[in-house]
Order: structure tokens, then C-alpha cells, then sequence
């Protein structure tokens, strides 16, 4: 895009003004929702999914479905799309389709989830009902969303986005028994839980197992040549002739090879437009892209650490460091504590105790940062730990270094 005519308007030359690699940088906007003609490859569980849900369309209760799939494979993409389209299609017959999206991972209780759902399926012009934020108890929320539902919809859809997030599961028994208690009398309800665990089913009560009555859909990683097609699909992100031949095959290459996650894919394809733009080249080369794909880590890495404290990252660095100047990938608590120890004192932070490092460290296995084992020393010795980056040890290093407060170990272990 370049602005307006605007000789006469003095510039502050510390801005640019121009934009010479995108066209339109928002089709590879991590919120951006794709239109119907740039989903690729996921015919067969759009079908699914609408096979699903199709009952709705004669205002007859959807049958409730699990997805599960690594993240980034099209899971919210699909069930967000089939369930806008067989809303627009009920229509046509006066049946209403209305759907509700909750991310589980933000709303992870019953309580605020049920709310969730409430509030956005809600209208109080028309229903004369509020949800208010807060001061009602779980079970009124749920008598005010069956009147909500009878009232205003004769098929919900409810998306539980990464249901495996939720403390429990009584708000699938509750939503897929409404309408046998007769909680609501109108309105059927359909569910579709979003998972990337394949096991999530396991962790069911069994009571919720009978109740819940589901179909299952796996998603699989994309392969290269579906991101290709993926990514080939919004090129009109950028300029005319701006992409070198190579950029997508590559993007999508690195992107299969990791976990096939589109989301990714096009993350790197964003960051080598943006990265093209910074050194001010004129095209987009496979250089950019490899740039591009140690920046989206970063990034990635970055966003999982945000909230640890400096003790923490300096905690990570030691495994780093260790993990990069060793052929070993695995180290005890003790090295790690040592390597640790010297940091510390090397750019004056305080000493944690060699037991406080360890519960931090378990506290990044948490966080699937690293991986912790105990082994046994042997009858009646004892066990000890002992940990394993599971990022890369350089994107780890690069990012914690990042930090003014640990940027004198940017070089070492290069
Ligand atoms: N088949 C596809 N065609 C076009 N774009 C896709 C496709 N699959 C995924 N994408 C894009 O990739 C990104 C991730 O997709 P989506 O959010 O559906 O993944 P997900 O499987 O739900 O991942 P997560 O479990 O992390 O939420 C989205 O921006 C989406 O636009």
C-alpha cells in the first residue's frame, strides 16, 4: 500500500511510508478467517462435520462431535466454517442456527464457560434476560442460558475449543442432557469439543461418557504439498512478483518437516515478507525464509516464556548452555544447578537453592519446555532427575540472551 498523494505533507523520516513487499499482509494475519475458496485439502472433514451436524438443518438435534489434531491442522478453521454455512442454509428454511465459540484454554471452568456460551447467544433487547459478569450462581447462569436457547434458536452449535483444557467435564453432561431433563423444550443442542489430544476421551467420567454420545474426526498434519497449496492460496498477500520461486516450497517444506501445522507455515511466510521489507530487498528470497523460520521460533519460544521470572530463564539457560556445548542432551540437577550457580554469580543475581531449581525446573516441564525424568540410583539410594531441553537449545539461548540481563552469554556455545 502506499499512501495517498502527500508531496505537499512533510514525512518524519523515521516511519516508512511505503509498503513494498505486501499487498494485503492481512490474509497471513494469524486472525484472519479464510473464505470458503482458500480452504484447501479438508473436503473430506468439512464432510464429515457437516454429515454431523446436518439434522440441525431440519431444526432436529446435530449429533455431538470430537476433533482432535495436532495444532495448527484446520480444527477451528473447519468447525467454525461448516457451522457459519449450515447456519446461512437452515435459514433459508425459517430454522434458526445459532453458534457459540468458547476457548477453553481462557474460560477453563464450568462456570465461565457456561457464561461464555450465555452471553454470546444472548440478545437482552429480545430476551429482556442480562448475564451479568459476575454474583450468580453456576446453576443460574445455566437457567438463564436454557431460557435464552428456547427462546431466541431451535439449533445451538457450541465450540468448546481446547475442551482438554476445562477443570471438568460436568458441562458436557449438562449441555447434552438439557433437553432429556427438559431444560429446554425448543432448542436442540449440538457440541463439537476441539482437541489436540488424541486421549482426551479417556479422561471422561462415566458419566459423561454415557451422556455424551459423540463422533470422532482426526485431523492430520498437513503434508508439504498441502501447505504449498495452503500458502499458494493467499500469495496475493504480497505484491506481484515479489515471491522468488523457491519461498513457498521452501516455507512449506520447513513447516512439514516440523509438525505439517499451517499455522506455522504461514507465520514464516509473514515473517520472510516482513524480513524482506526490514533489509529493504526488493524481493523475497529462501534466505528470507530461513531467517524467517529461527524468528517464528523465537517468537513461538518467547510467547511460552512471557511470564516466567529471571530465575527461571536463567535456569533455561544453564540447560541451553550445557545442551550446546556438550554432546549430551540430558543433565542432572546438579549440573544443571551448577552451571546455574555460575551464572548467577557472574552477573550478580541472587542463588536459589539447589531444591528450589529443581521444582522450577519441573515447573518448565509444565510448560512442555523441557522434560524431566527420575531414575533410580539403585535400591535404597534414592532417585535423582534429570532434565532435557525440548526446544531447540539455540532459538532457547537466542531469545533468553535477548534480555540485557543475560546478553553476555549471546556468544558462548556458538
Ligand atoms: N485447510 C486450510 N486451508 C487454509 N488455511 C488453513 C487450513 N488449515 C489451517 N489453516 C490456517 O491455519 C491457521 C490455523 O488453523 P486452525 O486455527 O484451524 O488450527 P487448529 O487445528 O484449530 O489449531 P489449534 O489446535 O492450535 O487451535 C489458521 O489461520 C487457518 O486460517
Amino acid at each position: 500500500m502506499t499512501l495517498g498523494d502527500d508531496s505537499e505533507v512533510e514525512r518524519d523520516s523515521l516511519f516508512r511510508y511505503e509498503e513494498p513487499i505486501f499487498a494485503r499482509e492481512e490474509l497471513l494475519d494469524i486472525r484472519h478467517i479464510p473464505g470458503p475458496d482458500r480452504i484447501v485439502g479438508r473436503d473430506t472433514h468439512m464432510q464429515r462435520v457437516a454429515n454431523a451436524l446436518n439434522p440441525a438443518i431440519f431444526g432436529r438435534p446435530p449429533k455431538h462431535l470430537l476433533i482432535y489434531g495436532k495444532t495448527g491442522t484446520g480444527k477451528s478453521l473447519v468447525s467454525r466454517h461448516v457451522t457459519q454455512r449450515l447456519a446461512t442454509e437452515a435459514a433459508k428454511d425459517s430454522v434458526i442456527v445459532r453458534t457459540a465459540f468458547v476457548d477453553c484454554g481462557e474460560e477453563n471452568t464450568e462456570t465461565s464457560a457456561v457464561k461464555t456460551i450465555a452471553a454470546q447467544l444472548n440478545d437482552p433487547e429480545e430476551t429482556g434476560i442480562t448475564i451479568p459478569e459476575r454474583g450468580l450462581s453456576t446453576g443460574d447462569y445455566y437457567k438463564r442460558l436454557w431460557t435464552i436457547l428456547d427462546s431466541r434458536s431451535d439449533v445451538v452449535v457450541i465450540l468448546l475449543d481446547e475442551i482438554d483444557m476445562l477443570e471438568d467435564d460436568e458441562i458436557l453432561r449438562k449441555l447434552s442432557r438439557a433437553g432429556e431433563n427438559s431444560r429446554i423444550e425448543r432448542c436442540s443442542i449440538g457440541v463439537i469439543g476441539i482437541s489436540n489430544k488424541i486421549d482426551y476421551p479417556d479422561q471422561l467420567t462415566e458419566r459423561v461418557k454415557s451422556s455424551f454420545q459423540h463422533d470422532e474426526i482426526v485431523f492430520k498434519p498437513y503434508a508439504a504439498d498441502q501447505l504449498s497449496e495452503i500458502l499458494n492460496n493467499r500469495k496475493d498477500a504480497f505484491r506481484e512478483g515479489i515471491l522468488g520461486d523457491d519461498v513457498i516450497p521452501l516455507t512449506s517444506a520447513l513447516a512439514a518437516q516440523e509438525h505439517g501445522d499451517a499455522r506455522k507455515a504461514i507465520d514464516i511466510l509473514r515473517n520472510a515478507g516482513r524480513i524482506a521489507t526490514e533489509e529493504e530487498n526488493p524481493e523475497v528470497t529462501v534466505e528470507h525464509v530461513r531467517k524467517a523460520k529461527e524468528r517464528t521460533e523465537a517468537d513461538r519460544f518467547n510467547e511460552i516464556i512471557a511470564g516466567t521470572p529471571v530465575q527461571g530463564k536463567a535456569i533455561l539457560l544453564a540447560l541451553a548452555l550445557l545442551t550446546l556445548m556438550s554432546d549430551e542432551s540430558e543433565f542432572s540437577t546438579k549440573r544443571v544447578y551448577d552451571t546455574y550457580t555460575t551464572i548467577v554469580n557472574e552477573i550478580g543475581m541472587d542463588r536459589l537453592s539447589e531444591r528450589r531449581v529443581n521444582e522450577i525446573l519441573q515447573e518448565q516441564a509444565f510448560l512442555n519446555v523441557i522434560n524431566s525424568t527420575r531414575t533410580s540410583r539403585g535400591r535404597g539410594r534414592g532417585v535423582y532427575s534429570k532434565h532435557r531441553l525440548l526446544e531447540d537449545a539455540t532459538i532457547v539461548k537466542k531469545v533468553i540472551t535477548s534480555d540485557d540481563r543475560f546478553e553476555v552469554y549471546e556468544e558462548i556455545g556458538v
